[in-house]
């Protein structure tokens, strides 16, 4: 398969991600993605919408139990749901939360990563690059509503939304924990925490691998605000409504302004990007250290 499931429009690669879809019949799915969102739910499998036109946004909840984990499936239904959002001018923002209870998302998900062949990994790292390219231009405000545990993968995506509303539970931890897990966070999710919580924070935070519970979340500034639980959403709701009221044009060129840099450095590196993910996540050492994590997960049960 090949590695880019995207066609070149001028300097801009469109992603298809039905493309990766088995047997997809791509005119329709293009189409039927393509088409206008209205007032009723829609979504996927893995991927809930709940759209208020009246207000120009949309809620959209992750619903991969048990804990969201990033799989290749949820990734492109993510992506697939954002883009039917991005190519709906009735929607200015998009809250996003989760579905399953006490979990905002668990990351990448481990299996995917673990005892598969490298033209699985390099589809997967696409998938998870390509969800943070788009988040992180959204032309649309994106709030997190973060009404569980946010480690690594989890935490990124809420870094690439433009405001973070964290439940105040001392389980619902946030931060890039790669190092515990014996992997390293790639320098694109490095670049989006030192955006969001500067260098030496981060610098320490990625070292340690430091999972932040919700009062330190908020001193480090890796989430703006942290509620009780039940006043997560209703809090979302507040933030986007002043958001939502400064004028489209002028607040989308300053968030383009703001990280177009940190995008490009991606682009301009995806393919080189991807085969350091395969050669790292391949060695035996690394497979090694993700069974061991992933055998902890278990035990942690039993
Ligand atoms: C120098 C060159 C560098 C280039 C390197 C390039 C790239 C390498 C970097 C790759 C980046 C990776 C980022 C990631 O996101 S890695 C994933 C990290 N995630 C975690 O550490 C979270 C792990 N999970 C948890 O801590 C907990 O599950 C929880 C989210 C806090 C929820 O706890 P709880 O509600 O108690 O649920 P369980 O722990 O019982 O889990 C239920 C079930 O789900 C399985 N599971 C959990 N997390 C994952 C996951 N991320 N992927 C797959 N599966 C997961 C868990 O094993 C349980 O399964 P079973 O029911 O079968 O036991």
């Amino acid at each position: 398969m090949a590695l880019v499931a995207g066609m070149r429009v001028g300097s801009r690669v469109l992603f298809r991600p039905w493309a990766w879809l088995p047997g997809a019949a791509l005119g329709r799915k293009e189409s039927a993605a393509r088409g206008r969102v209205g007032a009723r739910g829609f979504g996927s499998q893995r991927v809930l919408v709940e759209p208020d036109p009246a207000a120009g946004i949309a809620v959209m909840k992750l619903k991969s139990p048990p804990v969201n984990s990033l799989s290749l499936e949820l990734l492109t239904e993510f992506v697939i749901s954002l883009e039917k959002l991005e190519n709906d001018k009735t929607f200015r923002g998009i809250i996003l939360t989760s579905d399953c209870p006490g979990v905002f998302s668990a990351g990448l998900d481990l299996m995917e990563m673990c005892g598969k062949n490298p033209a699985h990994y390099a589809e997967y790292w696409k998938a998870v690059q390509e969800l943070w390219l788009r988040l992180y231009l959204s032309n649309l405000v994106l709030i997190a509503a973060i009404n569980g545990a946010c480690p690594a993968g989890g935490c990124l995506i809420s870094l690439t939304c433009d405001y973070r509303v964290l439940a105040d539970n001392p389980k619902y931890v946030i931060g890039l924990n790669e190092t515990l897990l014996g992997i390293v966070a790639p320098f694109w999710f490095k670049d989006t925490l030192v955006n969001t919580i500067g260098h030496r924070t981060s610098e320490r935070a990625l070292q340690l691998g430091i999972l932040f519970p919700p009062a330190e979340a908020l001193q480090v500034g890796m989430v703006d605000k942290v509620v009780p639980e039940d006043q997560v959403q209703s809090t979302a709701l507040s933030v986007m409504a002043q958001w939502l009221s400064i004028p489209d044009h002028a607040r989308q060129l300053t968030k383009n302004m703001m990280r177009k840099a940190t995008a490009d450095r991606l682009v301009k590196q995806r393919d080189s990007d991807i085969q350091n993910f395969v050669g790292f996540i391949s060695r035996d050492s690394i497979q090694k250290s993700l069974q061991v994590y992933l055998g902890k997960l278990r035990q942690k049960k039993g």
